[in-house]
């Protein structure tokens, strides 16, 4: 066997032209503020896309490029800034943050109504209630993957490998909201083998190059790479994710990184933000 291709282009491309018809319908363009600090050569080049990604959607974006040094109260106090100008409907704040700023209270500080990341404890509780407004994300992305091609979610059992903030819990409440048998493993979970081959549905965010081979794999399983992991091959930096390629001969489908579910993320905070301006126009 081997596993369906699920690309993220077709699946971003749809999503992303349903975000600028949603852009272009609004009384105002969205405005989405993106704040990096330092300059980490991953964090510069995601801001990048997802500054370059709104522009071609309709959404004016502004990226505040903070120096690596800047002070928790600066970070906050710019945030509050856009938190009170009415003409931003969206703030994402880039992490991870340098290690002299505390993450949580930067968080709380974004008005949960702009909070297009969907971190904001407000908007956390929200998505475990079962009804958010904002998503996380990396997680909503994967629903859309899982949706265009036809991944039934309901009754089936699916296993979350990870247990971030940003990925693996999300992920464990977005498809508890779908109705799907739930469990959450991790890198002290006992026999992750026999965990992971009980998914009809296998979402990997470890961080671990791969991780995931073919024995801990349900044959016909959907397969769910969110791993980007920088790699050396003789000399050359390759990307490559948490799932062996080898799991594609005993996968139903398997997302191929990079190509994945990178491109949802990036889609879906297009998406986020028309969401956050759409509720913001109805407000007034
Ligand atoms: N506040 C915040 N929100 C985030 O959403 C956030 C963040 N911080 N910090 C870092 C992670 C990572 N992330 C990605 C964005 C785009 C790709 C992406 O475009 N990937 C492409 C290209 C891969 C590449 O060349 O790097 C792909 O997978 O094909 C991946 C990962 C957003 N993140």
């Amino acid at each position: 066997m081997t596993a369906a291709n699920l690309a993220g282009k077709p699946v971003a491309e749809a999503l992303l032209a349903e975000v600028a018809q949603r852009a272009q319908a609004l009384p105002h363009p969205p405005r989405l503020a993106l704040i990096r600090l330092g300059e980490d050569p991953a964090s510069v080049s995601y801001v990048r896309s997802k500054d370059k990604k709104a522009g071609e959607v309709g959404i004016q974006s502004e990226v505040h490029a903070l120096p690596e040094d800047t002070t928790q109260e600066e970070l906050l106090s710019l945030i509050a800034r856009l938190n009170a100008e009415g003409s931003v409907h969206g703030i994402l704040v880039q992490l991870p943050l340098p290690a002299h700023i505390d993450e949580a209270p930067v968080l709380l500080a974004v008005d949960p109504a702009k909070d297009v990341d969907g971190f904001h404890p407000y908007n956390v509780a929200q998505m475990w209630a079962g009804h958010a407004q904002l998503n996380p994300c990396t997680p909503r992305g994967i629903l859309e993957i899982l949706d265009f091609y036809g991944v039934d979610v309901a009754g089936k059992r699916a296993v979350v490998v990870g247990r971030s903030e940003i990925v693996g819990r999300p992920m464990a409440a977005m498809l508890l909201g779908r109705d799907a048998t739930v469990t959450i493993a991790h890198s002290r979970t006992a026999d992750l083998g026999a965990v992971t081959r009980e998914a009809d549905i296998l979402v990997v965010a470890v961080g671990r190059p791969q991780f995931i081979t073919p024995e801990m794999v349900k044959p016909g399983a959907t397969v769910i790479d969110v791993g980007i992991n920088r790699i050396d091959v003789g000399g050359k930096g390759k990307i490559v994710g948490d799932v062996h390629p080898d799991v594609a001969e005993v996968a139903g489908g398997l997302t191929p990184v990079p190509g994945g579910v990178g491109l949802l993320t990036v889609a879906q905070l297009m998406a986020n933000t028309v969401t956050a301006a759409e509720l913001q126009a109805a407000e007034r």
